[in-house]
């Protein structure tokens, strides 16, 4: 392995941050980006909020080169972890032609581009943050989450635009002029399914820099999201099994869930089917879709929300109401 001095030595690696609010979009962008990186070597970094890391799962059916950070806030509950993970990219012998940090929903992409910042072996090419056409609106009048989305719009050097094709071209109109007025000096992009150019990931010269002031921009994230987690107890619980869904009923269960939750996303086995499902529910909307190429053992599920105890029994309770006669 290289020393420290030796790695920085080298052409650094070109390093781009992916923000945006729960299920705005990140790992599709990813996914998209990994698909059409041909003969381009991207190493992906992935936080995800909660113990099971579904988005790093996804993510490895298209790439072997993941690395994973597990439980929620990159930027302020594992800081060193982040530190230790990227230094680590940079010292490898065979450095990746790109890397690619995945930021959790709830974490603040400017905060971790800082981390990468510090890094001789890193440049920062890029902070993508997706924003959800379709929710934005009602996500930044949010009083719990409003903050942090506006902090993750304000601190992109690029802002994609996700579900267009379901919000419609008006709608996206009206959300790309209000979201290019929080975020002045950031390009603003439609993606189609995560598509967008492969040039903003790639070339540094595509996404203008924040001028200045990024290493002091999103100084007091920590604190906010701090207070954020005491005030409202935004948390995550993970369920898993061994049995087989039913589709139907999963579908169902998913759409009346008895307890409000921010987010829920899973990888599930449903019964008489051999293929591998993605379950995501993002702004009440469900959405279940093959995974193809996965072959898992068992069927996971992470919520994000509020949860008393009870409203995790409740939600259990409906998953195993949705299993599969055994
Ligand atoms: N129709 C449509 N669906 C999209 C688009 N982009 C993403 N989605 C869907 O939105 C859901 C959430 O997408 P993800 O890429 O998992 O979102 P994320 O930001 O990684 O989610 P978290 O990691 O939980 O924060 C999935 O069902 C995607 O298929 C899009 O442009 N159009």
């Amino acid at each position: 392995m290289s020393t420290p001095v030796a790695a920085a030595q080298r052409a650094p690696v070109p390093m781009v941050v992916v923000g945006g609010y729960l299920g705005a979009g990140k790992t599709t962008l990813l996914n998209r980006l990994l698909e059409r990186a041909d003969g381009l070597r991207v190493a992906v970094l992935v936080n995800d909020f909660g113990e099971i890391n579904i988005d790093a799962a996804l993510i490895r059916t298209r790439s072997s080169d993941v690395l994973q950070l597990e439980n929620g806030c990159i930027c302020c509950s594992i800081g060193g972890r982040l530190a230790e993970a990227l230094a680590a990219v940079g010292a490898r012998p065979d450095r990746p032609d790109l890397l690619v940090i995945e930021a959790s929903g709830v974490s603040d992409p400017v905060r971790i581009a800082q981390v990468g910042m510090l890094d001789p072996a890193l440049q920062l090419n890029a902070i993508l943050v997706a924003v959800d056409v379709q929710d934005v609106d009602e996500q930044l009048c949010d009083p719990l989450v409003g903050d942090m989305v506006r902090r993750q719009i304000s601190g992109a050097t690029a802002l994609v635009l996700t579900k267009a094709d379901l919000a419609g071209a008006c709608a996206t109109e009206k959300v790309a002029a209000r979201v290019a007025g929080m975020a002045p000096g950031a390009v603003v992009l439609a993606a189609r399914h995560g598509e967008i150019p492969l040039a903003v990931f790639i070339d540094a010269a595509a996404s203008p820099r924040r001028p200045q002031g990024l290493l002091q921009a999103g100084g007091s994230w920590k604190s906010q999201a701090g207070n954020m987690a005491g005030m409202a107890e935004v948390g995550s619980f993970s369920y898993a099994t061994r049995r087989c869904f039913d589709r139907q009923r999963l579908r169902q269960a998913l759409r009346t869930l008895p307890v409000p939750l921010l987010r829920a996303k899973g990888i599930v086995r449903l019964g008489g089917q051999d293929s591998v499902q993605e379950v995501h529910v993002v702004g009440g909307r469900l959405r279940i879709a093959s995974l193809h190429g996965a072959r898992v053992s068992e069927s996971v599920f992470v919520f994000i929300g509020c949860f008393t105890a009870m409203g995790r029994e409740a939600i259990l309770r409906c998953l195993e109401g949705a299993l599969a006669a055994p």
